[in-house]
């Protein structure tokens, strides 16, 4: 239960908290329609995913609420206050890591982050910045310069960077691109951690299996568009599908007479099967292979992934609302 929803059941059926409202949000680069009509809600506490494929509008959707992109039209409130009419404090709630890495070559690890801390008028802010640096492990780095970092720290820092204020929204464009799956691990344990008191974490990421693991609604982006916002389970849900992999102790032979309109993959060496099938039909189709006699090995059925919904509304379905 995300922490809105734990705050409404304490406090009533009134007490809805919404992190970001994004309305009617229009923006062009030329003639290129970058985001059209984008809204959407985002709840306090959730852990939401945005996601699309390359050029869909995600960080330009970042930007506009981070200030940093001019919007055509629309507008956008974070905690209930508008992001232009409240700048300064609407930023202040926000801790945004973006996609591209730029840093000060000048400054240590540790300056850069004592200097952002300070952007926010916090002065003596060494313990936010340790726990950050420990647990995004840069702490044997703090005394270095960007320069000396490897890609994956500098994306690391940039995290460090947009949490020294303590913010109440994070946003992450793209947070793991090019960190290594143990570093990879321990961020994600850490956002994890702060979503659990209370954060709300908005998260772009093209790796889908992190976004199925972590995001508890999720909007899918195409062409400028949110084509569906939904929970991640109606949206995997929403796919009628199964995967049947069956492995034989031999190969099998004469399959495509006794599995008569059934699609079906051998592999080389005809020892493994794999059936792709609707729900309704998994048990006709296992009673079936069950009737050819053979020697099973090992079987597994897999549902759907998200990837399957980010395909059909990405790829073919396009507007499919
Ligand atoms: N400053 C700019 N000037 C012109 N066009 C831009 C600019 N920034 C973005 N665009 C265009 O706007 C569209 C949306 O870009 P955006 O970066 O928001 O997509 P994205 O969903 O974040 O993509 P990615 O997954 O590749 O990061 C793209 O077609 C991009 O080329």
């Amino acid at each position: 239960m995300v922490y809105s929803d734990r705050l409404r059941d304490i406090y009533g059926g009134d007490f809805v908290t919404t992190a970001i409202k994004i309305r009617d949000i229009n923006k062009t680069y030329g003639e290129l329609q970058a985001l059209d009509d984008v809204n959407l809600d985002i709840k306090k506490g959730e852990f939401f995913g945005l996601l699309g494929p390359n050029g869909a509008g995600k960080s330009t959707l970042i930007g506009i609420l981070g200030g940093l992109v001019k919007k055509d039209s629309g507008n956008v409130t974070v905690l209930g206050k508008d992001i232009i009419k409240n700048y300064r404090e609407t930023k202040k709630s926000l801790g945004i890591v973006p996609q591209e890495i730029t840093f000060d070559p000048y400054f240590t690890v540790r300056e850069t982050l004592e200097i952002h801390s300070g952007y926010f008028g916090i002065k003596d802010n060494d313990q936010k910045i340790d726990e950050l640096l420990n647990a995004l492990s840069l702490s044997d780095k703090a005394e270095i310069g960007p320069r000396q970092l490897s890609g994956g720290m500098k994306r690391r820092l940039l995290i460090a960077k947009a949490l020294v204020h303590d913010p109440e929204i994070i946003v992450l464009d793209e947070p793991t691109a090019g960190v290594d799956v143990e570093l990879r691990n321990s961020l994600w344990e850490y956002v994890i951690n702060l979503n659990n008191q209370g954060k709300t974490i908005i998260l772009t990421t093209h790796y889908l299996e992190e976004a199925e693991a972590l995001c508890d609604r999720i909007a899918i982006m195409n062409k400028g568009k949110i084509v569906k916002v939904d929970t991640k389970e109606n949206l995997i849900n929403s796919i009628d599908k199964k995967l049947i992999k069956i492995q034989f102790a031999d190969s099998v032979q004469g399959l495509e007479d006794e599995l008569q309109e059934i699609n079906f993959d051998l592999n080389k060496d005809k020892r493994e099967i794999e059936i792709e099938t609707a729900k309704q039909d998994l048990d006709k189709i296992l009673k079936k292979i069950n009737r050819l006699n053979l020697d099973i090995v090992d079987m597994n059925i897999e549902s759907a992934k998200l990837e399957d919904v980010f395909i059909k509304l990405t790829s073919l379905g396009g507007d499919d609302n």
